[in-house]
């Protein structure tokens, strides 16, 4: 049976099929020039509090609608202001009812690094990200290949982007500590259970031992308590979605989510 990945990377490919058309006629990835921006990697490194990525999430296969209505500009601006360290942005469109215009709209409002939330299978989807403003992309190891992982690290790496690179388990922790990236995403969520369980960070974070990687606990974090397990784990930092775009006092609740950093 399919998974809901499996089925999320078919239609990419078809957006892939169409981005290439697209770019032939109308993108320059040259136009855009150098700008430079905070990096995440040297962010993270340095906090002693757990950093989090809050992030812009409409909608998603496993919760359906959260906050359709959102507002990239004002929601990423609150962001900033309860002191997330970076955002992310949901731009897929079939499955997360996101687009790259939101992404757009967000870096047109902070200087906070900016992650392409977005599941990458092509070049010209990092040309794209990069375009509206994106200095992190997302790669995710359960999609790809180890050697197409590692051509599209490579790929992005040279376009002076950052990539966080995101496991699920054993086989996709040892793929990413081969291409030596820097920054680590282990998701806590089942792509096939839609079952969310924080001692996946706690049992995949053991086998990190490089002090100078920074590794980042995604999904499923709804409290303080999530964020105390996590650091208390070894995560330099959390990506949170549902529960920041679902909150009435977003500045609270970052606030409370942003314990001191457990060092391990
Ligand atoms: O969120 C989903 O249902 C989902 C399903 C399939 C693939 C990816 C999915 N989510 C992407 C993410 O990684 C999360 O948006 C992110 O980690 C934040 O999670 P949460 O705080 O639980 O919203």
């Amino acid at each position: 049976m399919k998974t809901i990945l499996d089925r999320i990377l078919e239609e990419k490919q078809k957006e892939v099929e169409r981005l290439k058309n697209e770019s032939k006629r109308e993108l320059s990835i040259s136009s855009t020039g150098i700008q430079s921006r905070p990096s995440l990697y040297d962010t993270f490194r340095q906090s002693d509090q757990l950093s989090v990525i809050a992030e812009i999430k409409r909608a998603s296969p496993s919760k359906g609608d959260i906050n359709i209505g959102i507002k990239p500009k004002e929601q990423a601006h609150i962001y900033e202001q309860g002191g997330a360290s970076a955002i992310s942005v949901l731009t897929d469109t079939p499955f997360f009812k996101g687009t790259m215009n939101d992404l757009t709209e967000v870096r047109q409002t902070v200087e906070l690094p900016l992650l392409c939330k977005d599941f990458i299978i092509d070049e010209v989807q990092i040309d794209r990200a990069k375009i509206a403003g994106a200095n992190v992309i997302l790669l995710i190891a359960a999609a790809l290949s180890k050697e197409r992982l590692a051509m599209l690290f490579n790929y992005a790496t040279q376009l002076g982007l950052e990539v966080l690179f995101e496991v699920h388990n054993q086989t996709e922790l040892e793929v990413a500590l081969e291409l030596d990236v820097k920054i680590i995403g282990i998701n806590n969520r089942d792509l096939k259970t839609f079952n969310v369980d924080l001692t996946t960070t706690e049992r995949l974070i053991s086998q990190i031992e490089d002090p100078n990687r920074v590794v980042i606990s995604e999904s499923g974090i709804t409290s303080c308590e999530d964020a105390e397990f996590v650091s208390q784990a070894g995560a330099n930092g959390i990506l949170v979605g549902e529960t920041l775009m679902q909150s009435s006092n977003v500045e609270s609740e970052l606030e409370k989510l942003k314990v001191k950093r457990s060092t391990v």
